[in-house]
């Protein structure tokens, strides 16, 4: 299908950019490691067997938070390390009226000012900015999706006569339904001219029933191939290196299961508060932001069994089938597996900061919360009797993200002093890395044991990792989906959440009482009540 007639827009200056060869682009890679002559190797390693077709990214919000942090960075630094291919262009989405040219600044000013983006080379930024395009309008009507369907027909000639897109919504959640259908009824998810590919941000509807509507909707314009749902731990390198230390190495799946692990305990701690993002948080709280899809995904790539495969479809099954077997939580059982918080007045790094209800937009009295945690059953034969420890909050005294396999204490104690448990932890973020903690005999004539830690870091491949966002672009442009949550794996985690945000949300007093909020002041581990809810014989590891 053709949309429109073509303009004046120079074809030829779409797409034809990333042939340059990209030079020294990180100043951590040492002079000596492979790639040091141009960019991150690691990518270079992951990627030189594939490039993308040439495609159009469509970003739809691209006048956002997201797109000016996080996207448009994370698509400059693949386009300059030369992963996007032979032909690539942006057709940036808004509301705002704008030319290209306005839109060009804008973009460009963009990667100037965010922390996330590569040090361009000489001359990068100019030639990135011509592959920039912008089309406004509302997109609730057709004539927007007409234009971004003649902005794919201009970049035909320059790409090879395909008219593949990457459709990018990083808009508010409401808007993901009625840019779906737009895109649907102009006939743009349409395949037969090139792929068509939909990235969905989060959060992926509001409880249960609206994401199953949200998926009800996609599929009636998308088959489920097409639809890439981001969760951006999942392109965290150490997320992805939990599947290479566990399916890469034969020592530690004999003792990945309940005959030696006492317990796991996966935290994400912040210790940013709100950021300006009432308007979005008062409505979704911490178990809607962070534990149906972040800690639930690391939970899940814990708990699955080893996938036939290193495949979407494989490694997706493993975890649905891991989700299923999750001890259902119902509003009865809240109050025994699972604690609130709401952080208020307190002290980080030296600084007095406000609580909660006092961040600007907050509705006083706000029964948001803002820490959870929750204990998880899995009935399965691997993991019975061995709990999952899940917490992630806001304003905890500092910004870390791990998932601790914490192993039974050996069964006789033959020096004296207690016998410690085993701890292999996965250093998510920051000082990503792998650490074992062990006993050992301290130096002297006593047989005194002592704990101490084998640590990996990531940095000692000397290479800085790349965004998620940039990993998880490409593989959406490749057409690897693997990284991407499956329909029915976003649907099984907001199953295990429903109980709790039932009971917590619920308009029975009897059943719901008024959390007593704050109950955390700022930069302290949440409340109480988790401490008890992992005890008495098991503590939350000191970060
Ligand atoms: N920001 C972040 O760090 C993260 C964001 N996300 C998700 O990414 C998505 C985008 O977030 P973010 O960029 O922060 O959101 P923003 O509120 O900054 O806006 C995103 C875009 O949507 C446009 N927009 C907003 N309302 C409308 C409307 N009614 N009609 C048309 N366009 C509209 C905005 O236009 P305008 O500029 O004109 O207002 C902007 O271009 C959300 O789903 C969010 O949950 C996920 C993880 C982190
Ligand atoms: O999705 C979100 O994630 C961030 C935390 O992400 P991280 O990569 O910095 O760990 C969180 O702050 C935000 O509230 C949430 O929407």
């Amino acid at each position: 299908m053709t949309h429109g007639k073509k303009t004046a827009k120079d074809a030829s200056a779409r797409g034809e950019a990333a042939t340059r060869k990209p030079r020294k682009t990180r100043a951590r890679v040492p002079a000596s490691a492979p790639g040091a002559d141009g960019h991150n190797p690691f990518r270079t390693l992951m990627r030189r067997s594939r490039a993308p077709e040439p495609a159009t990214l469509v970003i739809f919000g691209v006048t956002g938070d997201l797109a000016k942090r996080k996207l448009l960075p994370a698509v400059f630094g693949l386009w300059q390390d030369g992963l996007l291919g032979s032909a690539f262009n942006i057709v940036g989405v808004g509301r705002q009226e704008m030319t290209d040219e306005a839109f060009k600044d804008f973009a460009i000013e963009a990667l100037r000012s965010s922390k996330e983006t590569d040090t361009p080379q000489p001359g990068a930024l100019e030639k990135f900015r011509e592959l920039l395009y912008y089309e406004f309008g509302d997109f609730a009507g057709d004539e927007v999706y007409d234009l971004v369907g003649r902005e794919l027909d201009r970049a035909e000639e320059a790409h090879g006569g395909r008219k593949n897109a990457l459709f990018y919504l990083s808009t508010p959640p409401s808007l993901f339904e009625p840019i779906s259908a737009g895109l649907g009824r102009l006939g743009l998810a349409d395949e037969s001219e090139g792929w068509r590919r939909i990235v969905i941000e989060k959060p992926f509807g509001h409880d249960l029933k609206s994401a199953r509507e949200l998926n009800d909707a996609l599929h009636r314009v998308w088959d489920e191939s097409q639809v890439y749902r981001i969760d951006h731990y999942l392109g965290k390198e150490t997320v992805q290196n939990l599947m290479a230390i566990r399916f890469g190495n034969a020592i530690f799946e004999p003792l990945w299961n309940r005959g030696y692990v006492d317990h796991v305990q996966i935290t994400a701690a912040e210790d940013l508060g709100l950021e300006g993002r009432a308007g979005y948080y008062e409505e979704a709280g911490v178990v809607r932001d962070m534990l149906q899809n972040h800690l639930m995904q690391l939970f899940a790539l814990t708990a699955m069994e080893a996938p036939a495969a290193f495949d979407a479809d494989a490694i997706r099954d493993e975890k649905v089938k891991v989700l299923r077997a999750v001890k259902p939580i119902p509003r009865g059982r809240v109050k025994g597996v699972a604690v609130r918080g709401q952080y208020g007045p307190g002290t980080l790094y030296g600084d007095r900061v406000p609580g909660y209800q006092e961040e600007p937009n907050v509705k006083p009295g706000s029964a948001t919360p803002t820490y959870v945690a929750v204990k998880l059953e899995v009935d399965n034969w691997r993991w019975q009797g061995v709990p999952f420890f899940l917490r992630t909050g806001k304003r905890l005294p500092k910004k870390v993200t791990e998932i601790a396999v914490v192993f039974k204490r050996p069964p006789l104690g033959i020096f004296p002093g207690g016998l410690e448990r085993n701890v292999l932890a996965f250093r998510i973020q920051p000082d990503e890395g792998v650490s074992l903690k062990f006993s050992s005999k301290s130096p002297g004539q006593e047989m005194v044991l002592r704990e101490v830690v084998m640590d990996f870091r990531y940095d000692a491949f000397g290479a800085q990792l790349e965004s998620p966002y940039s990993r998880l672009l490409l593989d959406a442009m490749l057409g690897d989906a693997t990284l991407f949550p499956r329909e029915d794996e976003v649907d099984h985690a907001w199953q295990i959440v429903m109980g709790i945000l039932s009971a917590w949300e619920g308009d029975s007093p009897a059943d719901s009482p008024t959390a007593d909020f704050p109950n955390y002041p700022a930069g302290t581990w949440g409340p109480d009540e988790a401490d008890e809810l992992i005890g008495p014989d098991r503590r939350w590891r000191r970060l």
